[in-house]
């Protein structure tokens, strides 16, 4: 048969793998299945200069390469397009599926092949086969297209598309518009040595169709069953989008451009603008699919988009259609994972595996296409190649064995006849299990562990008190209460007709790093005072109230210290003003006993000094808090005494008494914080905020929450009812927890993203650096800051800027130039008081010092990070304690992790418009 085009040439197409063998576990008795053959190809539309388009080939994640960005990979798009000769050589990666295979314009074509036992694509006539993966088989190889024309006539795709664009909103699904791939696989026996023949033919195409062929095709797609036969199979192929209009214009209207908001289909990748969105997808019963794609699989790079609906969706449809249409794309059959994507311990599910997997009562989170290892002992899961990701269910019986370099381990540690990582190890060493003499553990799912060839539990890995936070702390998984059921009741579970693809919850990790003083451990308090139902358990409220008694105690220790040191002072200028005067009036007799504003009496004085020499010897935090209950009424009369008052007033020249204390003394109309310090105090929100030492500051601390649904945010749109099931751990770690060099750092490699906190009130501060130096705190913040976002940890890192204590710095940039920092010596404001703005009527609308001063900040960062990493940083400025600031920054954090999601469908320069625009300072 010949293949043949409108405009009358006919091709017939080889497709030959020439690169060297590779080995993937496909059996060979899987029937033929395009859908299924690893050969590697990132081709995405290759158009030749006849129309034609040519296998679109999509990545799967290689074995071992943890790359979750498609746009590293070379599509080799152009390679095709500008070859336009009747050969072209694409330039491909062996590990990757070719997934769909789409033919345009022509009726029918030849792929040839050869499959190795591998399942693989070989180069034609040799009948190499290999199963063992080799690392440099991996490397680039060739996959040559070759494109031979013959004389011929016959209508094409391009009629077919006509037709397409007309689709009427509830139209059926035309099947006419389906081609199909029929797939010969007569050759092919057991070994898969001999080469099959692999023929994509076009269903209107069929033998005897005439030039109307639509009609026909339905009758033909209706009734091919018969298809479906020992010898033929005929699958169907993905339709593949291309718009005839420019470049980023709607596919069917063809009007916009890139920047105009538009809905993608998760199978060919069409766009269409809101006003061609419903009548391109129709009722959408598979969720956002244009008509002609319903029926068929998702573009695997957009699983993640699954059931999150777009703003234009929302205005567009009301919240019950959006619903049904969002639980219809996560339920609907044709959306989901195809088994044979999944490869567990080296084996592909079947699809019972598949279930199993998903429907027991620990599933892994977020399953892509990919390989993975399954430890069915302790339950431990990861990605081939790569340290554990989370702790499943055990016992399911899905995958082969596992192997002893299924996560790349080099420790010479093994369990469950795993090689284990050294991140792994570091976790067994703080655990307190003996390490030495390469052991060989056995780790049931309840973290018992014995020595191989041994019968005693010599203990339990996850019991430890802490080991949850040195897990948070290196990323590894602890069982959760659900996984710990031994034995899964996997029949039944087999019986449950759906399972339930909704719950597939996934933990986005958020690492919350600053400077010393930043505000990290106030945004962490405030994510936990914002998000969690209760936020502190009584036991951590009584501590949080000794913490705060205590530091009052100490601010009284810095007043009364300072009180000393003023009465001494002024003694100092009494006794020589008096010595002035004795010796201007010689004979007069002195007095010693002389009293300033700053003395106090000696009731006082005794209780101060015992006070200053338990602080000094360090005994305060012992003898508290029955100093709370025994010296209250002492320490009330000396808050209230007016010569702590008096130094209170001259509290600027006390260095140590830190700014937040005002916060705490002056809460009173009567001046001092003495509700503080009585037995009843209850600290409310605000000053658990304000409290420091609440959040241990030396090392790590982990949240885990879920972003709460609320009103405003249906007002602005910006949350789904998906959201409240992600859940999202916030990890705050102090810049001392990350050791020298961040060293630490690579513990994190799994956050979604980095929220980086500055102070902005730094800038005139400062702070002695490790040399013994003192150094500009602004700098100080930058020099860290470089060092985070140049770790190659996070490379491909996306990091938000938090610049913090608006309140404090708008305050500050008043009296104190912000130029004073060297780095900001070009910030030259221009002021106007009652500049109108010429967007809008209102008067003085110009933006204060402050916030000139926080833009310059935001953008003098923005440089920094995008001359350090080419990328663009997303900043936000908090404002002060409110709940809100904070809450909008977080928010905000949550938007930039849903974008990233869908960044294959971003431009750079859409995206880069985005962070600019969503940096805002929030007064
Ligand atoms: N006024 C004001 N104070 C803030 C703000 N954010 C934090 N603070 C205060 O600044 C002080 C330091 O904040 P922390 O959150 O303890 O800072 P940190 O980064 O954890 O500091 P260390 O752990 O000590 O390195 C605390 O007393 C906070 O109450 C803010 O936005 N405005
Ligand atoms: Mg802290």
């Amino acid at each position: 048969m010949c293949p043949v085009t409108e405009d009358g040439v006919q091709y017939s197409f080889a497709l030959e793998y020439t690169g060297p063998p590779v080995g993937y576990d496909i059996p060979c008795a899987d029937p033929v299945n395009i859908n299924n053959i690893p050969v590697a190809a990132v081709v995405s539309d290759i158009n030749f200069q006849k129309n034609i388009t040519l296998p679109v080939v999509k990545p799967l994640l290689p074995p071992s390469d943890p790359s979750k960005n498609p746009k590293s990979v070379n599509t080799g798009k152009n390679l095709g397009k500008d070859c336009g000769s009747e050969e072209a050589v694409i330039t491909v990666s062996p590990t990757s599926v070719i997934e769909r295979a789409v033919v345009h314009n022509l009726q029918e074509c030849v792929f040839s092949g050869e499959l190795s036992s591998s399942g693989l694509l070989n180069e034609a006539g040799t009948s190499s086969s290999t199963n063992s993966f080799d690392d440099k088989s991996r490397d680039e190889s060739l996959l040559k297209l070759r494109v031979s024309n013959e004389l011929s006539s016959n209508r094409g795709w391009e009629s077919n598309e006509s037709v397409l664009s007309s689709a009427d909103v509830d139209d059926e699904y035309p099947s006419s518009r389906v081609s199909s791939v029929k797939v010969s696989n007569n050759e092919f026996n057991g070994e898969g040595r001999k080469a099959p023949v692999v023929t994509f033919r076009d269903i209107e195409s069929n033998d005897g169709v005439g030039d109307d062929g639509v009609g026909d095709t339905e009758d033909r797609f209706g009734g091919n069953e018969g298809f479906f036969e020992e010898e033929e199979r005929v699958l169907r192929i993905k339709p593949e989008a291309r718009s005839k209009g420019k470049k980023g214009s709607c596919y069917r209207c063809f009007k916009g451009g890139k920047f105009t908001e538009k809905e993608v289909c998760l199978v060919c990748d069409a766009k269409y603008c809101s006003n061609c969105v419903l009548r391109a997808m129709g009722s959408m019963p598979e969720g956002r699919k244009c008509v002609t794609c319903i029926g068929f699989p998702i573009d695997e790079s957009k699983r993640g988009s699954l059931g999150r609906c777009s703003r234009m969706l929302k205005r567009l449809l009301n919240s019950l259609e959006v619903r049904q249409i969002m639980k219809a794309e996560k339920l609907s059959e044709a959306n989901q994972l195809p088994p044979e994507y999944v490869y567990v311990n080296g084996e592909p599910l079947c699809h019972e595996e598949l279930v199993v997997l998903q429907a027991c009562s620990n599933p892994p989170k977020r399953m892509k296409p990919g390989n993975y290892w399954y430890d069915k002992v302790s339950g431990l899961w990861g990605k081939e190649g790569q340290k554990p990701s989370q702790i499943i269910s055990p016992h399911l019986n899905v995958g082969g064995p596992i192997k002893a370099n299924a996560s790349s381990g080099n420790t010479q540690v093994f369990i469950n006849g795993r090689e284990i990582t050294k991140v792994e190890l570091r976790m067994l060493q703080l655990a307190g299990v003996q390490c030495a003499g390469n052991p060989h553990f056995w780790v049931n799912e309840d973290g018992s562990y014995q020595e191989e060839g041994q019968k005693s539990t010599k203990g339990y890995i996850w019991g430890k008190a802490g080991m949850k936070l040195v897990c948070a702390f290196l990323s590894l998984p602890v069982p959760s209460k659900s996984s710990n059921s031994c034995g899964e009741q996997v029949n039944s579970l087999i019986s449950r007709s759906v399972p339930d693809y909704l719950e597939q919850r996934t933990l986005l990790k958020l690492l919350l790093v600053g400077f010393s003083g930043s505000g990290t451990s106030t945004i962490f308090k405030q994510a936990k005072i914002l998000y969690k139902p209760v936020p502190f358990t009584e036991d951590e409220r009584e501590n949080i109230k000794l913490t705060i008694q205590s530091n009052v105690y100490g601010y009284l220790g810095i007043l009364l210290e300072g009180r000393d040191r003023f009465e001494e002072e002024s003694l100092t200028a009494v006794t020589k003003e008096q010595s002035t005067i004795e010796t201007e009036h010689i004979g007069s007799t002195s007095n010693t006993n002389c009293q300033t504003i700053y003395s106090i009496g000696p009731r006082l004085k005794v209780f101060s000094d015992w006070l200053l020499k338990t602080m000094v010897s360090g005994n305060l935090e012992a003898i508290f808090p029955a100093a709370t209950r025994e010296y209250a009424p002492l320490v009330e009369e000396l808050l209230k005494d007016a010569a702590i008052q008096a130094t209170y007033k001259r509290r600027n020249e006390l260095e140590m008494l830190p700014s937040v204390s005002s916060y705490f003394l002056e809460r009173l109309p009567d001046g001092m914080a003495v509700d503080i310090l009585r037995t009843d105090y209850e600290p409310s929100d605000l000053d658990i905020l304000y409290a420091e030492g609440v959040t241990s500051s030396n090392g790590l601390a982990c949240l885990d929450f879920s972003y709460p649904h609320s009103a405003s945010d249906d007002k602005y749109d910006t949350e789904d009812q998906h959201d409240t099931l992600l859940r999202y751990q916030l990890i705050s770690v102090h810049a001392r927890g990350l050791g020298e060099n961040c060293k630490w750092l690579e513990m994190f490699e799994d956050v979604g993203m980095v929220i980086f906190c500055v102070a902005m009130n730094d800038y005139d501060q400062f702070t002695v650096d490790g040399n013994g130096l003192s150094t500009n705190k602004m700098l100080q913040s930058r020099k860290f800051f470089e060092s985070i976002v140049t770790h190659p940890t996070f490379e491909q890192m996306d990091f938000l800027l938090i610049l913090n204590k608006f309140d404090l710095f708008e305050e500050k940039i008043e009296r104190s130039p912000l130029t004073q920092c060297e780095w900001f010596d070009d910030f030259h404001p221009v002021i106007s008081r009652h500049r109108s703005n010429s967007n809008s009527n209102s008067i003085n609308t110009s933006p204060s010092l402050g916030q000139l001063g926080a833009h310059y900040m935001a953008v003098k960062f923005k440089r920094l990070y995008s001359s350090l990493t080419g990328r663009s940083l997303y900043t936000s400025v908090v404002k002060g304690l409110e709940p809100d600031s904070v809450d909008a920054a977080l928010k905000y954090a949550r938007e930039i992790m849903k974008w990233d999601e869908e960044k294959p469908n971003f431009s750079l320069t859409e995206y880069s418009m985005y962070s600019t625009e969503a940096s805002s300072y929030s007064p």
